[in-house]
């Protein structure tokens, strides 16, 4: 026990050994407190700098610390002394003080208390322990420490279920085993004890010189509870000060598949469409990424921009020749040439443009002209080798931006258009269609800019060349298509332009001019599309009232799957169209998120943004 050396002092002493912190004229506390009172006086006048100054002394963080350093002070001058010669001066005080007094029979008995060898041996035993120093015993420094001798590092950790999250490699030059990568939110990163290039010399206590590996792993492995590392730690630990990045997954990636994986049990799977955060890209092949649907877990490996691309590549190469992969559904291949109505619009409330029966047909049929080629396969075709990972942000519209544009697609029959119809009949003051071009010539019943924008081959041809053009085909020798420009019309007036597109024509609206949210519309298995479609009508340019068959939903399903797998990574919501009014629902509701809740949209559509402000 350490007590004050209070006592000792006579009194009027002891405010001079008070510490200068607690002396009211000495401590600083009171020195500011002064100046404090000082600058009040200057406060209200209009005296350089003097408000500054005041602020400045007079902030809770200046007065915390200069309470801390008057405490220090106290602390120091306080003369802290073991208590034993105290106890001993009270005992042989107090027996003195009994012999001179008249004995009476509670003076002799407390005289027998304090003189009885359990008194004394109390008094003894707080002496003894009273000198005691608790302070932990260090064992002295070996004075013989060869110069040469490698700092070591002892990390314990507590190995629960988790894996330890950190990788091995044997260095190709000295083989000794080295920490290759710690991964990001593992055990050993939160311990924050191992780092990358720090190098293993026990683990458990087995020394590892000469061990593979493998064998450091199965070591390992075998641990329970805690494992015990010896390192040398890496001169220079690597510090991570990238910043995050978010990219979707343009392609998937089965880490059980790549032999190349440094460690497949660290790899991380993805699919198209997956959102990753990127958080280590400190190795130029392996990044280490975490998927925002799963932020808790621990990183995994995934492979770099330029790994993947190459891979990409390898794989492309490998694959026989395919003319092309355009999706094509063999549903409707034969012409059929009459003059039944063309528009599906026509007959019912009102008349909305952009609903010509054979716009998807033509389209179809046109993607193997050589017009469409030559303009589309050059950029627009999503190719095998195309970027792996596109960088994204969260994008929310601000109230005065335009709408974005909506973007329906599916398999032939699936909905699309149904969907498309109903939800402009819901509200068309703020759901609208663009209004199409056509090189054909109008009819007496038409008007320019209403069923279409009427044009001469030679301008649709240059608004194609000019990719000006979202979509276009021909049908029975004419042009028909969507320009830029119609969407603008739609959106500049203040409504949602809602339009249906073939997938192969995607990467043309995705600008971030548009800002396309782009939403999958699938059919549901065949038993409910059987049931569903019993009264549907297959809408063709050569059959009036055709029954969906089971060869049509099953070419339907077939589509969807393939548009899935080529297309996926560019759906922002897919929709099951089953039962059509759940469908309707849900295609409202996701149209109201896209426009109003933050979302995911590629990097290159906000930094334009900027720019053009
Ligand atoms: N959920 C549904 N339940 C029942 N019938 C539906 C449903 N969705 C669509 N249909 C019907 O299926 C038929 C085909 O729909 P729609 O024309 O919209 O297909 P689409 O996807 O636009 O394909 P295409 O462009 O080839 O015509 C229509 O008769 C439509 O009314």
């Amino acid at each position: 026990m350490i007590q004050s050396d209070k006592g000792a002092d006579p009194p009027d002493k002891k405010d001079m050994k008070l510490s200068t912190a607690t002396n009211p004229q000495n401590g600083l506390s009171q020195i500011l407190r002064l100046v404090l009172q000082e600058l009040s006086l200057f406060y209200g006048r209009d005296v350089n700098g003097v408000c500054l100054l005041y602020d400045l002394l007079h902030s809770p963080w200046l007065q915390a610390l200069l309470k801390i350093y008057d405490c220090l002070q106290e602390f120091k001058e306080k003369k802290l002394v073991p208590a034993t010669p105290h106890a001993q001066v009270l005992s042989y005080e107090v027996v003195e003080l009994l012999r001179e007094t008249p004995t009476s029979p509670e003076i002799q008995e407390l005289r027998q208390m304090l003189q009885a060898p359990h008194f004394k041996a109390l008094l003894s035993a707080h002496d003894t322990i009273a000198q005691k120093d608790f302070e932990p015993l260090l064992p002295p420094l070996p004075d013989n420490i060869p110069e040469s001798e490698e700092a070591m590092r002892i990390v314990c950790l507590v190995k629960n279920q988790q894996p330890l999250g950190a990788t091995i490699k044997r260095h190709e030059m000295t083989g000794d085993i080295l920490v290759a990568r710690i991964i990001h939110g593992g055990l050993a990163e939160r311990s924050g004890l191992l780092y990358a290039g720090d190098k293993l010399v026990e683990v458990n206590g087995v020394s590892v010189e000469g061990l593979d590996p493998e064998q450091v792993i199965h070591i390992l492995a075998m641990s329970r509870g805690t494992i015990m590392f010896k390192v040398v730690p890496v001169s220079d630990p690597p510090v991570n000060s990238q910043q995050m990045v978010y990219v979707r997954a343009m392609t998937e990636y089965w880490p059980q598949e790549d032999p190349d994986i440094p460690c497949m049990d660290a790899g991380l799977p993805f699919q198209k469409g997956d959102i990753l955060q990127i958080v280590d890209q400190n190795d130029a092949l392996w990044w280490q990424a975490r998927k925002i649907s799963d932020p808790a877990t621990c990183a995994g490996l995934v492979p770099s921009n330029h790994l993947l691309k190459r891979k990409q590549r390898e794989f492309w190469w490998s694959q026989p020749y395919q003319p092309h992969t355009c999706l094509k559904s063999t549903l409707y291949e034969e012409t059929f040439e009459s003059d039944k109505e063309e528009f599906v619009g026509y007959g019912q409330k009102f008349f909305i443009a952009g609903f010509r029966r054979s716009m998807r047909l033509c389209r179809r049929k046109s993607h193997l002209s050589p017009l469409h080629a030559s303009v589309c396969c050059t950029g627009s075709c999503y190719s095998a080798v195309g970027a792996p990972y596109e960088e994204v942000v969260r994008y929310q519209r601000r109230p005065s931006d335009k709408y974005r544009l909506i973007v329906l697609m599916g398999p032939s029959g699936v909905g699309v258009n149904e969907l498309r119809r109903q939800l402009i009949e819901f509200n068309p003051s703020h759901f609208q269609s663009a209004v199409p071009h056509t090189t054909r010539t109008k009819k007496s019943y038409e008007m320019n800019g209403r069923e279409y924008h009427y044009v001469s081959k030679e301008t649709f041809e240059n608004l194609i060349y000019s990719h000006r053009m979202l979509e276009y085909g021909e049908y029975k020798g004419h042009l028909y298509g969507t320009s830029v420009d119609a969407v603008q019309t739609v959106l500049v007036e203040g409504k949602i332009c809602v339009m249906d597109l073939e997938p192969q024509d995607i990467q043309g609206v995705r600008t971030h001019e548009l800002k396309p949210y782009v939403i999958f519309i699938k059919p549901s298995n065949m038993r409910c599309m059987k049931q569903s479609r019993k009264n549907a009508k297959v809408i063709t340019d050569y059959y009036v009232d055709m029954k969906f068959k089971d060869e049509d939903l099953q070419e339907m399903e077939n589509l969807a799957q393939r548009m899935e797998t080529q297309f996926g990574q560019f759906f922002d919501h897919v929709i099951v169209n089953d039962s059509l009014h759940d469908a309707c629902a849900q295609l409202l509701s996701a149209i109201q998120k896209a426009q109003e809740e933050p979302q995911w949209v590629p990097a290159t559509w906000i930094s334009s943004d900027t720019e053009s402000q």
